[in-house]
């Protein structure tokens, strides 16, 4: 077998090297430290400046940044891109953020809304009544496990008992099991019909009956094909050898081991003893080890204590959670912060764990379906989006569940806050939180949200001790990556992810490395869902050799045999650094982690990470705006357009959110936020006219009120008309387009809004806003001492590898490794660099200028401190403000610096001005 297959995992746990040498063994890791606190330079202090606006005219100024491509070498000072930023706010513990990629909790709410009277009334039936799955399995309902070989099981030496019948609902508590009876959706198994892959997958059942296996079967034949398809016609991949056998990496394809999976389980029951589980864990996914941590993990679990889990990525957490999950009698939730990569876990479960999903990018029969098929107990591990646990009706379903074993949250960093509401509501008594990042702070910060006692923590190094950790400061990155990629051990790795910050750096490199015959593929968040996920199809087939990517390309890729992750560009953080290396070596072999740096890049990051600063001035603003249409009336619906709102307040749209999120979940609730909505309609009446249409349809007639006519076109707010008939604006929708369907209207809607309903006014404008300024101002610090942690760390690592004139790959792996393992103890001896110039002599002199020659804007401090270092932002656009000579001259000088020049030049001036 290729040393690199991963066909058969039973080798895979002793981790062999790819190297013919076994690696040299680390040196002890220091014993944790107790926790100590976190040191940030971003303590809390808030800036004093004053936020100081001159009502002048504005220039004219196209509405969007431009992304330009960064040629290497760099000249001087660019416009800065847009890099594929993780999050609108960063790593900051105990921020509040919506994923991108999820809409907003109350669609859930009308999802459920929808759902059939009395249809979650009926508890779920006593395990009692319950029968065997293998009484109800027909046989030609399921052809894809009547085609299964047969199997020996482990029971004993010759068994050759077949496992037909009974996948996959087979794996139940220690209790008989729920009348299956496999109808046309319920038969899906692990059913994610939506954004699979990144398209909508929409599942014609069409009679014929599928479960999880041949659901999974028909994912993986349909995604050969595809390759196959690509790659014949070269659409995606111009290398030659492309067109042989795809070997994509499904547990789907591993041999099912039904009876000895139910006797490894039964066995565990009797006796939760090492020796047992490493036969369930052999049996169901056929490795013969535990890695680190594991065993440890999941006995604690078994004997019901909630677990605080850090492990290393691609460690194997998932395991963890889901052993128990098949010897706890219940079922196992398993929240997570993004909906991709619980479609991804989804996917990877073993087949003999069926699994579902709910999640708000979910229609309502979706989750109907879901939430029917966890009452009737067909569904062992549920993945939950978090904001889920917000939703009145999704609770009292799941508190009327004596069921719940066990509940996951997963990344727990990112969710934790939402997982302490699922702890004070479900009544859970066991909680397994993981993750993979976090520094003490954060760790216990997160375990005691979750109430896990401080003797449940499980925590192994940070690095996968098979990863080969290497840096270097390049004045040539392109041409040394192409060097490295050309030589030893790197040469040798058949699959590479190269991380890049700027979405056309990767299209950049990647042409460049096609260009020196190393077959190479870009891929970033700008690029289509479809084309992603094809890129990704195509690595993981080995069609591709690179992926060059930016952090789009992160968690929930488990593609086991990556044998080197280059980072181009210097990562935001260590955490961010950590989790992409972790892509790396996930069978356990040796992999090589090479990370170039410079301080070009570095500024640019540096000023970047003060691009969703926002200052007193324009929360005070916002607030206002967002409490002006105070309403007797707590029903009526509010909106934002976001466009033009995020020029008005110079806020970036994610800033917003996460503002208005703050506003919904902080302390106290302020509003309630509804789904995104279009909010302008321009329509045109066809068949009846307006005024007979209005005398027998209300909503006409308060269209015909609340409209402007424009050019012969009705031009109206939706959420105002809705209000003024007591309508959601949903429903005001959907009559819209019942009279379109009947021929009376056309129309079309623009200006996406968000919109809420508003709870409560605050009583104090002031401290609120103070209080958020402040709390947006400890995220702004926070990212840039991440930032510069992990500057100082690569600069640590190169130097002393200097000095100690021995410099080799071992040695860096232990030195960065020991800073990683400070960073994450939350060390305050970690020293950081502080790179940033303090002064200029001409900066004062330049602002003035700037002002002068710009005397007819209006600007504040951090509108001339952002276009000084180059950073775009929606009331000054790089496209229009990077034409002055100014823009981004003082880059290198600390942002608050320059901040505080501004301040002082922008009272000079209106010191000179005024009367
Ligand atoms: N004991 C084991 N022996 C061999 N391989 C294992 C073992 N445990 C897990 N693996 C494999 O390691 C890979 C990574 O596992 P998993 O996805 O659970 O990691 P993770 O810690 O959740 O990573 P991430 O933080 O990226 O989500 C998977 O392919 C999994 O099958």
């Amino acid at each position: 077998m290729d040393a690199d297959s991963d066909s058969d995992g039973s080798h895979i746990s002793a981790t062999p090297p790819r190297d013919p040498l076994p690696p040299p063994r680390l040196p002890p890791q220091p014993p944790p430290k107790p926790p100590t606190s976190y040191k940030s330079t971003a303590s809390t202090k808030r800036s004093s400046h004053l936020d100081i606006i001159f009502k002048l005219k504005k220039p004219s100024s196209s509405k969007h940044d431009k992304i330009e491509p960064v040629p290497e070498p760099e000249p001087k000072v660019k416009p800065i891109q847009q890099p594929d930023l993780p999050s609108p706010v960063g790593n900051f513990p105990f921020q509040i953020r919506r994923p991108s990629d999820q809409p907003h909790p109350i669609s859930i709410g009308r999802s459920l809304e929808t759902l059939p009277a009395g249809f979650f009334s009926t508890r779920r039936a006593s395990f009692s009544k319950i029968c065997k799955p293998s009484l109800n399995f027909e046989p030609e309902t399921l052809p894809e496990i009547t085609a299964e070989p047969k199997i020996n099981g482990s029971d004993g030496p010759g068994s050759t008992k077949t496992c037909n019948k009974k996948l996959p609902n087979l794996i139940r508590g220690d209790v008989p099991l729920p009348p299956v009876k496999l109808q046309k959706r319920s038969e899906e198994g692990n059913f994610v019909r939506l954004n699979f892959n990144g398209y909508k997958r929409k599942f014609t059942a069409k009679g014929k009956k599928m479960n999880s296996y041949s659901y999974k079967s028909k994912y993986f034949k349909r995604s050969k094909r595809r390759v196959k398809s690509e790659v014949d016609t070269g659409s995606l991949c111009d290398e030659e050898g492309l067109v042989s056998e795809i070997k994509l990496q499904s547990k789907a394809e591993k041999p099912s081991r039904c009876e000895s999976v139910e006797a490894a389980i039964s066995a565990v029951r009797n006796e939760v003893s090492d020796e047992n589980l490493v036969r369930l864990l052999k049996a169901l996914y056929g490795y013969d080890l535990f890695r680190d941590g594991q065993l440890e993990a999941i006995k604690m679990i078994l004997a019901g204590k909630s677990t605080m889990l850090v492990l290393p990525t691609g460690a194997g957490k998932s395991l963890c959670y889901q052993i128990p999950a098949v010897v706890l009698p219940g079922i196992t939730l398993v929240v997570s912060p993004l909906v991709a990569l619980m479609i991804d876990q989804l996917k990877q479960l073993p087949r003999m764990i069926q699994g579902g999903l709910l999640s708000s990018s979910q229609g309502p029969e979706e989750a109907a379906e879901t939430l029917r098929m966890v009452q009737e107990g067909s569904i062992k591990v549920l993945f939950v989006s978090p904001e889920r646990f917000l939703n009145a009706d999704f609770l009292s379903i799941f508190s009327t569940l004596t069921s719940v074993s066990l509940v996951v949250v997963d990344e727990a960093h990112c969710v934790s806050e939402w997982a302490s509401l699922l702890r004070a509501k479900l009544n859970v008594e066991c909680i397994l939180a993981m993750t993979a990042t976090a520094t003490t702070t954060t760790l216990q910060s997160i375990m005691s949200a979750l109430e896990i006692s401080s003797t449940n923590l499980i925590q192994k190094s940070q690095v996968r001790d098979n990863l080969r950790l290497s840096v270097s400061l390049s004045s040539n990155r392109m041409k040394d990556m192409l060097k490295l990629m050309k030589s030893s051990p790197f040469l040798g790795a058949q699959s590479i992810i190269v991380y890049c910050k700027f979405q056309s750096e990767t299209d950049v490199i990647s042409r460049y490395l096609c260009d020196n015959n190393i077959s190479a593929k870009s891929y970033h968040s700008g690029m289509l869902a479809r084309d992603r996920s094809r890129i990704q199809e195509l690595f993981c087939a080995n069609k591709i050799r690179v992926v060059v990517a930016t952090v789009a390309f992160g968690m929930g890729i488990d593609k086991r045999d990556v044998g080197a992750v280059i980072h181009y560009s210097l990562p935001e953080s260590l955490e961010e650094y950590v989790q992409e290396i972790g892509r790396g070596g996930r069978d356990g072999r040796l992999s090589y982690c090479h990370l170039f740096f410079d301080d070009v890049t570095y500024y640019k990051l540096r000023s970047l990470m003060h691009s969703d600063g926002v200052d007193e001035f324009a929360v005070n603003k916002f607030l206002c705006q967002v409490f002006a249409d105070d309403t007797s009336s707590h029903r009526k619906v509010c909106s934002l357009v976001k466009e033009s709102a995020s020029r008005k307040f110079d806020m970036k749209e994610e800033v917003m959110l996460t503002l208005l999120t703050h506003l919904e979940l902080g302390e106290t609730q302020y509003l309630h936020l509804l789904p995104q909505l279009n909010v302008t309609c321009t329509l045109n009446f066809h068949k009846t006219s307006p005024m007979l249409l209005a005398d027998k349809d209300t909503a006409v007639a308060a269209i015909l009120k609340k409209s402007e006519i424009k050019q012969g076109q009705y031009v109206f707010d939706i959420p105002t008309v809705a209000n003024s008939i007591g309508v959601a604006p949903g429903d005001l929708s959907n009559h819209l387009q019942n009279l379109k369907a009947k021929g009376e209207i056309t129309y079309e809607l623009k200006d996406p809004a968000y919109c809420y309903k508003i709870v409560k006014v605050p009583s104090d404008f002031c401290s609120l806003t103070e209080l958020l300024t402040r709390w947006l101002l400890d995220i702004e610090n926070c990212k840039v001492w991440k930032l510069d942690a992990m500057y100082s760390s690569a600069v640590f690592v190169v130097d002393t590898c200097e000095k100690t004139h021995d410099c080799n790959v071992a040695q860096q792996t232990t030195c960065l490794q020991e800073r990683i393992l400070d960073y994450f103890k939350g060390d305050n001896n970690l020293d950081v660099l502080d790179k940033m110039g303090q002064n200029s002599p001409f900066l004062r002199a330049d602002i003035k200028v700037f002002l002068q020659s710009n005397s007819n804007v209006k600007f504040t401090p951090r509108a001339i401190a952002r276009i000084m270092h180059g950073i775009g932002s929606p009331a000054y656009p790089s496209s229009t403000w990077s034409r002055t000579h100014f823009w981004g001259r003082y880059i290198q000088i600390d942002f608050k610096v320059v901040m505080n020049a501004a301040k002082a030049e922008l009272m000079n001036f209106v010191g000179k001005d005024a009367p």
